[in-house]
């Protein structure tokens, strides 16, 4: 069996994921003022959340098992219907595999970023990602997405591609 295409994992910043989403941290670079009489500093709308008309934002949390190295993905799925985004609780760093919206995916197409444990990510509705991708523990996410009617989970299968960590 060939050997599957290796991807080179990138540092996750806000530059590099806007074709994809959101980066939600708590940045210089974002909106921020304090709040409560100084004693908080609000950093604000860090992330766009998407639901069609006939859905709504719930809020979960995620307990992730954690991937074991090497990795090879197989697969990629979008949510069409609304945002997905994922904030780390567990404070360890995390894997996004993502690929721009659209129809047909192909590994050329794939970025993979290492996520910190104090940056979250936000899906964009139609971005191509992997389901998550814990490292080192278990760790929990707080996930924000869409529930409501309808299907909203669209999977394409990939040659299969190998994860080199950073
Ligand atoms: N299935 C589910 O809710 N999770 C995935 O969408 C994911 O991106 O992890
Ligand atoms: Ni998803």
């Amino acid at each position: 069996m060939s050997q599957p295409v290796a991807l080179k994992v990138e540092p996750l910043t806000a530059a590099a994921f806007a074709p994809f989403g959101d980066v939600i941290e708590a940045a210089d670079s974002a909106r921020h003022f304090p709040i409560n009489g100084g004693n908080t500093e609000r950093f604000h709308d860090l992330m766009t959340l998407a639901t069609d008309p006939d859905g709504h934002a719930i809020v979960s949390i995620f307990r992730g098992q954690p991937r074991t190295l090497p990795l090879t993905l197989t697969m990629l799925e979008r949510h069409p219907k609304g945002s997905q985004a994922f904030m780390p609780l567990s404070g360890r760093s995390y894997l996004v595999a993502v690929a721009r919206p659209g129809e047909g995916v192909s590994v050329a197409d794939v970025c993979v970023f290492l996520a910190r444990g104090d940056q979250g990510v936000n899906y964009a509705p139609g971005t191509w990602h992997h389901p998550l991708l814990a490292l080192h523990a278990t760790s929990d996410f707080l996930v924000i997405d869409r529930a409501g009617p309808g299907g909203n989970c669209d999977e394409v299968t990939l040659e299969p591609v190998g994860i080199i960590p950073a």
